[in-house]
């Protein structure tokens, strides 16, 4: 009793913004309230379920609240406190940061015990103060900052007396879930060997709780072997659910796509799941595009809130897999940057630093990797990609503009989605273009790639876009001077290398790399592949991600 007493002592008068919620001031039941009311607010056990941090502690909780709802601020002088344990007047929960809002008379019924125990299966006492206030309460979640990370929080709030009960919670709902569906149904694949092992722990601590307290189904799997997820993935049953959710690095999605592009119902399977990543891997590419972030409890919001995009896919063949083509949804490289990333995997402990220490010995040493390049541009010089992108920007800022995005649609996807164009078996069409052998016998960087950022701090492909039926080809000539090479691999980070120079960047649908050498490393997704010749075409549209500003997170191409 005492406890949900004290805690009803807490709750918040609040009011329903353009933006968010903001705090009114913090209310109390009467003394007399609280001493006169039955029992029926007694409860044995926490009446909001968090067993995490217990009610008993509600006089700390009053703190923990009002530093949460600050910080969640946007404007520090909103952050000020008025009187010790009151919440901040004026402070804003923007919309993005709720997880999820229910009534509180729906919390309680949850706990039979407590019904059955204490109102002997009555229902509220008419009249009774704290019975009306139960009624009005609405238990909303958050994702509250704390230190790096979004942890869920639950507040107590009361709104005001026009909007009550089903329509506030209503109203919150949809005004919190604009872009997406809440309540979805997940499964999620852990690599307990990501992240040098540490990503079973990231998911378990960082992610699961903002799952859960955002009402999501969660289903986990620990993937126990090399290509387990692709086994998965060949026999996931569709209707069970909408997300496959990858904590892991890029690897896993990778093989995800995989097992599901092998599939007899594949069109069944992209159009119904959304692949996408928690970054709890060493290479985690896809979140640092697509959710803007590295950090997992930030990407697992991003999974619950963003909306599903469409993104082209492109397909790999080799000799090796010739009758099964694979696919890969972020990169391919040879040279320096494949040699970079492979064959540092014995220093694999220092982190993400071994590529860079990779790419800057062979820089040092100017290894070239002559080859043999074919290609069908979409738009190959530099004025011609930078129209393509302007203008697939646009188109895309066009579709995106429709407010809110309808969750029930369904795009068709169909077979003849999945059927190539091209054969690596056969001549190299006519309408493609061998890319000058001074340059390729000569090659330093072949990188090719369909999402902005490698690596952090690294947007390789700036002008990458999700669904413009193509993707980014960067290359450079290994006789380039160390001079101009050095301010090529210092603009990296700000995406600006491709407006060097000596740096090739085209827009292509499809390559056929011939390498000419005996031994060197081709690595697609981060994986090595066989070293021998490799065939990529686009499959426009193909894979379904979610993204958290409806795109890629933003590069600023269109400024540089
Ligand atoms: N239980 C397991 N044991 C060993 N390898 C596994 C296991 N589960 C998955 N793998 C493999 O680990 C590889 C890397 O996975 P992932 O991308 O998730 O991790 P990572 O830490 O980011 O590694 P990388 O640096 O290769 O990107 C994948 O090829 C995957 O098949």
């Amino acid at each position: 009793m005492r406890k949900l007493k004290s805690y009803m002592h807490n709750y918040s008068r609040a009011i329903l913004t353009d933006t968010g919620v903001m705090i009114k001031d913090q209310q109390s039941l009467s003394a007399d309230d609280v001493k006169n009311s039955p029992d029926v607010f007694d409860a044995a056990s926490d009446p909001f379920g968090d067993q995490q941090e217990s009610t008993a502690r509600s006089s700390l909780e009053s703190t923990s609240l009002i530093s949460c709802v600050t910080c969640l601020s946007d404007n520090e002088s909103l952050s000020e406190t008025r009187g010790g344990r009151s919440l901040p007047a004026n402070t804003l929960i923007p919309y993005a940061k709720i997880l999820h809002a229910r009534k509180v008379c729906e919390v309680t019924t949850e706990l039979s015990s407590y019904r059955d125990d204490v109102t002997s299966g009555q229902d509220t006492v008419p009249g009774d103060p704290c019975a009306e206030l139960l009624s009005s309460l609405i238990e909303v979640t958050i994702a509250k900052p704390r230190r790096q990370d979004l942890v869920p929080k639950k507040l107590l709030l009361r709104f005001g007396t026009t909007l009550v009960g089903e329509d506030i919670v209503e109203t919150l709902m949809q005004r919190s879930y604009k872009y997406s569906r809440p309540g979805k149904s997940i499964l999620v694949l852990v690599n307990p060997h990501g992240g040098k092992g540490q990503a079973k722990k990231l998911f378990l601590s960082k992610v699961k709780p903002i799952l859960i307290a955002s009402n999501c189904d969660v289903e986990e799997v620990d993937t126990t072997h090399q290509g387990h997820a692709m086994e998965l993935a060949r026999t996931i049953e569709l209707d069970k659910y909408d997300i496959v959710a990858c904590a892991s690095g890029d690897g896993i999605p990778h093989e995800v796509l995989n097992g599901l592009f092998q599939r007899e119902d594949r069109a069944e399977a992209f159009k119904k799941l959304a692949i996408t990543q928690l970054p709890c891997g060493s290479g985690n590419a896809m979140s640092l595009s697509c959710h803007g972030t590295l950090n997992p409890t930030y990407a697992a919001l991003s999974v619950v809130k963003a909306p599903e995009i469409r993104i082209d896919l492109m397909c790999c063949t080799q000799e090796s897999y010739k009758n099964q083509p694979r696919v890969s949804f972020l990169s391919q490289t040879y040279g320096i940057i494949a040699e970079s990333d492979i064959n540092t995997e014995f220093i694999r402990w220092m982190g993400p630093s071994r590529f860079e220490l990779g790419v800057f010995v062979n820089i040092l040493q100017r290894k070239k990797y002559p080859c043999e390049l074919y290609v069908k541009y979409s738009a190959k010089t530099k004025n011609e990609l930078r129209d393509h992108y302007n203008f697939h920007k646009k188109k895309q800022e066009g579709n995106a503009s429709g407010s809110t995005i309808d969750n029930t649609r369904q795009e068709e996807i169909e077979e003849a989605q999945f059927q190539l164009k091209y054969s690596i078996s056969e001549e190299i069409p006519e309408d493609w273009e061998v890319v000058d052998p001074a340059v390729t016998n000569n090659l330093g960087i072949f990188y090719s790639g369909k999402m902005p950022y490698i690596a952090p701090n690294t947007k390789f492909f700036p002008a990458a876009l999700p669904c413009d039926g193509s993707f980014d080809l960067v290359l450079t000539d290994a006789r380039t001077s160390l001079t101009r090479m050095a301010p090529i691999l210092l603009s990296l980070d700000k995406g600006s290398h491709v407006l060097q120079p000596e740096v090739i960047h085209s827009k292509v649908s499809a390559y056929r790399l011939i390498p000419k050498m005996e031994n060197s490393v081709i690595s697609v997704d981060g994986e090595k592949f066989p070293f021998e010749p490799l065939q990529v075409e686009v499959l426009p549209g193909l894979c379904k991600t979610l993204s958290y500003n409806g795109s890629y997170v933003e590069t600023d191409f269109e400024n540089m």
